[in-house]
């Protein structure tokens, strides 16, 4: 199947000669939840701006369930809807004359039997008629998601959909999220919070200095990077390894006080027992012990370190 969103070597270089996005490529596949993972100033809002039609591309194309967003940019940003970092809501206005509105304002023929399954799904129904300024924080943040699939788009971008709210609401939120996404949705998002990434996203995508620096299936990334090491402080310096200790992945500092042990998390067995009595057998005593789990975090760092 074609991917519903397809970015080809996207540039976008502002007037004031910040190159926001370098040569983007990217495709984005129906039906998934991707995050966009990047430092401010990284270039997400910008890549977001891009696919909704609402910059100026520098080069390179942009399609959306196949239209270009230049060439067709009205049927481009009919397949999109977009929930924004800012609530914003006519606060005298009620939830469903919201959600009607917004969908008139697409040009699309009212259904209110749609819009009242979306109400729904949000858990939104029974706050139908209640003015938008009468709702909580997080009530309002669903009615702007409600509106935002008001027009039935293929697409929805959600930009720091959890920034500023409190845990047990963003766990709520991850919940919605989910359920549209069941409901055949794609989905993006922007996060700061590599929690967030992890625990919803399908791909994890990260941005720094307007370049993809990496893209990849959340469970695959894990796993790669899911490592731990444990570091082993001896009682005395180790002048070489001994043979008998050559199967396991065993580094020696360069003073040969310490052994850093790596293993996977995911294997069943981390070896560390055998490896302890090993040692043991090799009479080089342990000091002390410490652990150290390898996370998306560490991931994330590196990369934007690296590009920094
Ligand atoms: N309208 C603009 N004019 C000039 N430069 C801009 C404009 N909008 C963004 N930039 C610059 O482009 C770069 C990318 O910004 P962008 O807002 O896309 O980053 P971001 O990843 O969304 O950041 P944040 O996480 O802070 O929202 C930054 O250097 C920013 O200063």
């Amino acid at each position: 199947m074609a991917p519903i969103i397809e970015i080809k070597n996207l540039t976008k270089t502002y007037g004031s000669g910040t190159h926001a996005l370098d040569h983007v490529n990217l495709n984005i596949e129906k039906g998934e939840i991707i995050a966009l993972l990047g430092p401010n100033g990284a270039g997400k809002t910008t890549l977001i701006s891009a696919i909704c039609g609402m910059i100026k591309i520098s080069s390179g194309t942009v399609t959306v369930g196949g239209f270009d967003v230049e060439k067709e940019p009205r049927k481009a940003r009919a397949q999109i809807g977009l929930v924004p970092q800012e609530i914003a809501l006519d606060i005298f206005e009620t939830v469903w004359n919201s959600v009607r509105l917004t969908r008139g304002l697409f040009g699309r023929k009212p259904d209110d039997a749609y819009l009242e399954e979306v109400l729904k799904s949000l858990s939104l129904w029974d706050k139908k008629d209640a003015k938008n300024m009468a709702l909580s924080g997080g009530m309002k943040r669903r009615v702007m998601i409600a509106k935002a699939l008001s027009h039935q788009p293929k697409v929805l971008f959600l930009d720091e959909p959890t920034a500023g709210v409190d845990v047990a609401l963003r766990r709520d939120m991850w919940d919605v999220v989910r359920k549209l996404r069941d409901s055949g949705v794609t989905i993006i998002l922007t996060t700061h919070y590599i929690e967030e990434a992890e625990e919803m996203a399908d791909r994890i995508g990260v941005i720094n200095g307007g370049k993809i620096l990496l893209v990849e299936n959340t469970a695959t990334l894990m796993q790669s990077f899911g490592r731990k090491t444990l570091k082993l402080s001896l009682v005395e310096p180790l002048a070489e390894l001994p043979a008998s200790l050559s199967d396991y992945d065993l580094q020696r500092s360069q003073d040969g006080l310490t052994l850093t042990y790596t293993y996977d998390t995911r294997a069943e067995r981390s070896g560390i027992t055998r490896m302890i009595a090993d040692l043991a057998a090799a009479s080089i005593s342990v000091r002390d012990l410490e652990s150290h789990q390898s996370s998306l975090e560490d991931v994330f760092l590196t990369l934007v370190e690296e590009t920094a």
